[in-house]
């Protein structure tokens, strides 16, 4: 790769092209408007429940890690799609595979959210 000089708005654009990412995302994902209402009650909750700094910071790399693979997942599906619609065994097995980590992630920031709210919302029954 040739050597190219460092530029601002080179940089810009690259932010400019995530933002895309993101709005494109939103537009084509079902499961990503699921994932913002729960980040949504999860901001709530923590506003309300006596939550930590160090909570804070679990929960926002809980959450950015169920977002990252929610956007991994759906690249991975529109790259599958690009390089061919017709039914495949290997693409139906990298699409579950993608599908796979989203659950992993979902999971762990189930339990994650178990384990910091749960014991504060007990205190108020
Ligand atoms: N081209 C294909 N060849 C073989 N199996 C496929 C193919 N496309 C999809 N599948 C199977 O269907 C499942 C669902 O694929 P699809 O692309 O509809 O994702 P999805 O469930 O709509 O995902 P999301 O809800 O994240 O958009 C895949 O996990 C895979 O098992």
């Amino acid at each position: 790769m040739p050597n190219k000089k460092f530029s601002w708005r080179e940089r810009g654009n690259s932010f400019g092209f995530a933002w895309q990412g993101i709005k494109a995302l939103f537009r084509t994902e079902h499961n990503a408007w699921i994932h913002g209402g729960l980040t949504v009650v999860v901001v709530f909750l923590s506003l309300l429940l006596d939550v930590s700094r160090t909570e804070v910071c679990i929960l926002v790399l809980t959450m950015a890690f169920v977002w990252a693979a929610e956007i991994f997942n759906t690249a991975l599906e529109k790259a599958m799609d690009f390089i061919s619609l017709e039914k495949h065994p290997q693409i139906g097995l990298v699409k579950d595979l993608a599908a796979a980590a989203v659950l992993v992630s979902a999971v762990a920031a189930f339990v994650v959210g178990l384990i910091i709210f749960l014991p504060k919302l007990l205190h108020y029954v």
